[in-house]
């Protein structure tokens, strides 16, 4: 099994995490400022993505990154490779996007003389609760939620970087580095378009209890927030989330494909 693509995926995801880093910041008001955590999450878990969506491409088609561009797959055996790989990230996502949305979702954001501490004073001693408090399954509260929202969408996501460096660039040749950008920018925003809806649905799974509210499952969770806010619930974070998508997604491409021409 072809391993480059998972050292690719994961050093790529981490460049990524550092254009993102601010976009993140905000979304948590400051509290998760420290980059170890979210680097160490993210390149875990692009590694998984980039490194099973190119080895279940090599299965379908039997050919290697290196001989994709003469030979390109079809886009049928793209989004089937893409949603291999968004699945089986989301096992590997599923804990540290809980920390992230706990953290996130915490009323008092930091510790300040005199006021209340906060739950959980960073990603480790959240972690460290949840598992004493909820038990080990705790940890992938949410999870179903996650891989719905990520098996499709990291199928579009291929599809679309892959389509749109197909049309731009010269048969059998490499796509430059706009083309890359480009797409891959796209790639994002394609994506997390589509996955904000589940993306709003994940997260209300992953604080199911701490506020009083306790859903049936992903179905309850869609129906009631529908009925409590209107269809409108689905496309909370759109605008945060798509203007984020881009310029992580296309240094996150950049980076990935320098790296393995690089590596030959
Ligand atoms: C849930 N969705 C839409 C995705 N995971 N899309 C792929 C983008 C991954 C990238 N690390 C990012 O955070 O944008």
């Amino acid at each position: 099994m072809p391993v480059e693509e998972f050292v690719a995926g994961w050093i790529s995801g981490a460049v990524g995490l550092v254009l993102g880093h601010p976009f993140d910041t905000v979304k948590l008001l400051g509290f998760f400022k420290g980059m170890s955590f979210p680097v160490a999450s993210i390149a875990v878990v692009n590694s998984v993505l980039f490194g099973v969506y190119s080895n279940a491409l090599l299965l379908l088609t039997a050919t290697s990154h290196q001989e994709r561009r003469a030979q390109p797959p079809s886009y049928m055996h793209i989004f089937l490779a893409g949603c291999t790989g968004g699945f089986l990230q989301a096992y590997f996502l599923a804990p540290f996007d809980l920390i992230k949305v706990r953290l996130q979702n915490q009323t008092e954001p930091r510790a300040q003389p005199g006021s209340p501490r906060p739950r959980y004073q960073g990603p480790m001693h959240c972690a460290a609760s949840i598992f004493q408090e909820e038990g080990p399954r705790g940890l992938f509260r949410g999870a179903w939620a996650l891989t719905l929202r990520d098996t499709p969408t990291l199928g579009i996501y291929f599809i679309t970087y892959e389509g749109l460096c197909h049309q731009y660039t010269p048969e059998g040749q490499n796509p430059s580095s706009a083309t890359v950008l480009v797409a891959g920018g796209f790639a994002g925003i394609a994506s997390w378009v589509t996955a904000t809806p589940l993306d709003v649905i994940k997260s209300r799974m992953q604080m199911d209890g701490l506020r009083g509210k306790v859903y049936r499952g992903v179905l309850d969770c869609m129906v009631s927030s529908v009925r409590q806010e209107g269809v409108g619930v689905f496309l909370r974070g759109l605008t945060i989330n798509s203007a984020r998508a881009f310029p992580v997604n296309a240094v996150t491409f950049l980076s990935y494909e320098y790296l393995l021409r690089w590596w030959g």
